[in-house]
């Protein structure tokens, strides 16, 4: 009987490149669903809150996990620019990663259907859309050009067609939207159960609300950009970590021409936070917003920013110089981008090859 042949099966895409970064205050049994997918990256999960509480890693992971204890031991004083008890704390796994790429994911975001039924691997769309060109400058009406069956339309620009770096690719959510809270006040019941089939770059000059809870990032194009704030314990405001890391990183983008990109895949977002919480973190920032948006509106980043981490010094002092006056919270805030960048550059110089940071894990 002839040999039947024995394809190797093909190593997952950039799986010694792409660290996995989950924040959690709870168990981690969802990876039991996205197993087939995240089994073969690495995980590094930041555990927000109780540094003496356990977080069970369901068996077969590779991972490090870190609390609070192991955050202060590693940073010492800089442990100060990590949120306690709000989500922000993720970005601590963006520090202590080696890799190239990130993908981070809350833990109540589960594998969701495409239209017709089959599972969506988040991961591996959000890979294809990190390693294929944005086209910031000029619009694509079909979309993104460079997927299968699809292509650069009549009168776009042959000298723009080779677009730029992707340095973000921001998905979305099927299910519990990601709704400020008086929206969701307003809407309790509402869905999100509309699956649009399309990934857009965002254009240059254009801001847009960056969502961390499916999220992936060239951590090497624009790692120290993603900082995600101050944030929870302490501080007058929360969930706005994310916005505000996706306001800096979008300044900081379209001055270093990388792109960005949003819309697949989704995700299957699975528990609506408590409405009143979360208008209680959020109040502050509703208004403040009115004026952060002019301010990143109108942010100019001098030709010699030439890093990313040039980039975020020069915006944190324009943070303080125009948003000080706003509230004393963004003196601080300020503060914290400059020990942001400190600590990334301690804990990712080129003499240090890692030993600084070790978590409990496999
Ligand atoms: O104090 C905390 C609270 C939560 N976490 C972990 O962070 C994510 C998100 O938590 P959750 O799903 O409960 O909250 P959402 O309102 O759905 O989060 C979305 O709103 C944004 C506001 O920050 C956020 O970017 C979105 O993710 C889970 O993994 C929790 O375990 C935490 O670490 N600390
Ligand atoms: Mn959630």
């Amino acid at each position: 009987m002839a040999e039947r042949a024995v394809y190797p099966t093909p190593t997952p895409l950039l799986k010694d490149e792409l660290d996995i970064v989950i924040p959690t205050i709870r168990n981690l049994d969802f990876l039991e669903m996205w197993r087939p997918f995240f089994q073969p990256y690495h995980l590094i999960i930041v555990q927000d809150g109780d540094p003496s509480k356990t977080i069970n890693v369901p068996e077969g992971f590779d991972y490090e996990l870190y609390n609070r204890n192991d955050i202060n031991r590693i940073l010492g004083p800089k442990a100060s620019c990590i949120s306690f008890k709000d989500s922000a704390c993720r970005c601590f796994g963006y520090l202590v990663s080696k890799k190239k790429y990130v993908y981070t994911i809350d833990d109540d975001c589960f594998v969701a259907k495409d239209p017709s039924g089959k599972d969506i691997n988040a991961l591996e769309q959000h890979i294809k859309n990190l390693l294929s060109p944005s086209t910031p400058f000029f619009f694509n009406t079909l979309y993104d050009p460079y997927r299968n069956g699809a292509d650069f339309v009549r009168g776009y620009p042959f000298s723009l067609r080779e677009g730029v770096p992707t340095a973000v690719s921001h998905g979305l959510w099927l299910n519990i939207p990601d709704y400020d809270a008086p929206t969701q006040l307003v809407k309790p019941l509402e869905r999100n159960t509309r699956y649009v089939d399309a990934v857009m770059s965002i254009p240059k000059g254009t801001l847009f609300p960056m969502c961390g809870m499916n999220l992936a990032f060239n951590r090497e194009l624009i790692g120290p950009a993603m900082y995600f704030g101050l944030m929870g314990d302490g501080q007058p405001i929360g969930r706005y970590d994310d916005m505000w890391a996706g306001w800096c990183t979008k300044v900081i983008c379209d001055h270093l021409g990388f792109g960005v990109k949003t819309g697949l895949p989704y995700i299957y977002h699975s528990k609506a936070s408590n409405p009143f919480v979360n208008l209680k973190k959020e109040y502050k920032g509703i208004y403040w917003q009115e004026e952060l948006i002019p301010f990143f509106q109108s942010a100019a980043l001098p030709k010699d920013c030439n890093t990313v981490q040039k980039c975020y010094i020069e915006l944190s002092k324009q943070v303080r110089a125009k948003l000080g006056k706003i509230d004393e919270y963004f003196i601080k805030l300020a503060d914290a981008m400059v020990t942001w960048i400190e600590a990334w550059d301690e804990l990712n110089s080129s003499g240090n090859s890692g030993e600084l940071a070790n978590g409990t894990g496999k």
